[in-house]
């Protein structure tokens, strides 16, 4: 790729930025603007890091808001088609963006992972439990024959058949019905040939008749097929190539001097504008829930207050970013949105920090917190 070249000062752009940030640093402030970028991006790039050690040491997400992450989630969309939109943006800026929109996808998954799938599979777990131990007491403790309930047998005499008789026989007669269990027609579709083997070997298990007296009844419950993860590899291939293919878009606008040329296409910069506007009501709005939760709570366990301290400094050094670069009056207009957000996100994580010190330290001391509840709990 070859270097371009700034005019104004006369020396070649700074080759590796160039070729990895799509950047020219002609000159010191560029330079500092570009350090205070990448000292953001580092910083957004390990914020949500204490949070995810936090709920994976405590097995526990309910320190944090999950309306909160949910708004940083639809703010970070808005905000990284903003700034593909919007040419006045720095490259640092969409790079920050894409960082913190995976690292907070991560930690939403942990969060769903530990309040919802964790929580669902412990109580299937409770209640499979229960079951085997009522079926394991059934089997001990057969019940007294009845002779008037039970479904009539075709073909059968009307004799009196005893209750755990008629269960093995309704179970089998499923079994053995032309029906297949469920999903096994889409196993078939989906792995073709083999697959049907499969399905004819297991269905030949099941034509097997087990005598009423055998010693091994048919009560082993039978596996349903899952589907193929052939399927989750193709949306996770989608999701690779995404950034890539946003990328390429940036990257094309940016070889064909992308940035003066979509100045002119107002359409473009008006509608990344409308974006970066929303993304800063979105961040600003989604602080609240957390602040809210906190004083509900009245205790700020489990939420790491790292997460704000190290969002506060990587908006200030964002802030910093595209001041230093340029003071003229239309890029810092064109950059509105995200200064406003960043500035106001900076004073409402100095309140959260604030709340924490006052919940760890002194609430705590009052006796009324939940660290103070907990301790009295476990000394007594
Ligand atoms: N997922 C993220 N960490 N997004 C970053 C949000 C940036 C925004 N200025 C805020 O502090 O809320």
């Amino acid at each position: 790729m070859a270097a371009s070249y700034c005019v104004e000062e006369r020396k070649a752009c700074v080759r590796w930025v160039e070729k990895y940030f799509k950047d020219c640093l002609c000159n010191m402030k560029d330079e500092i603007s570009f350090s205070l970028g990448l000292t953001s991006l580092v910083f957004w790039g390990v914020a949500e890091i204490p949070q995810i050690i936090t709920i994976f040491r405590t097995k526990k997400s309910h320190g944090v808001s999950l309306l909160f992450l949910l708004t940083w989630v639809a703010g970070d969309i808005c905000n990284l088609t903003g700034c593909l939109l919007e040419p006045a943006t720095l490259p640092t800026q969409y790079y920050t963006a894409l960082l913190y929109t995976i690292t907070t996808i991560v930690l939403l998954l942990l969060i769903i992972y530990y309040d919802y799938i964790s929580n669902w599979y412990k109580l299937r777990q409770k209640v499979n439990h229960k079951r085997d131990e009522e079926e394991e007491r059934k089997q001990l403790k057969p019940p007294k024959p009845t002779y008037e309930s039970g479904i009539p047998i075709p073909n059968g005499t009307l004799k009196a058949v005893p209750r755990q008789e008629h269960y093995y026989m309704s179970a089998r007669s499923l079994a053995g019905s032309g029906t297949p269990p469920w999903g096994t027609y889409m196993r078939a579709a989906k792995s073709g040939p083999s697959a049907m083997e499969s399905i004819h070997d297991s269905s030949s298990e099941d034509d097997e008749t087990y005598p009423a007296s055998s010693k091994n009844p048919p009560t082993k419950a039978r596996p349903i097929p899952r589907p193929a993860v052939g399927s989750y590899g193709t949306f996770l291939a989608a999701a690779v190539n995404l950034p890539l293919k946003a990328n390429a878009l940036r990257e094309g606008y940016i070889r064909f001097g992308g940035r003066k040329l979509l100045q002119e296409y107002e359409t473009h910069s008006t509608f990344g504008q409308g974006l970066g506007w929303l993304m800063a009501a979105i961040y600003i709005s989604g602080r609240i829930p957390q602040i809210w939760l906190n004083i509900k709570r009245g205790s700020v366990e489990g939420l790491s207050p790292f997460m704000f301290i190290f969002a506060l400094v990587a908006n200030v050094t964002y802030v910093g970013s595209i001041l230093v670069r340029t003071t003229e009056f239309e890029s810092i207009k064109a950059n509105m949105p995200w200064l406003l957000d960043a500035v106001l996100c900076v004073a409402l994580d100095l309140f959260i920090i604030l709340q924490y010190i006052y919940y760890r330290y002194f609430r705590r001391k009052e006796g009324r917190g939940d660290y103070y509840e907990g301790e009295r709990a476990a000394s007594s």
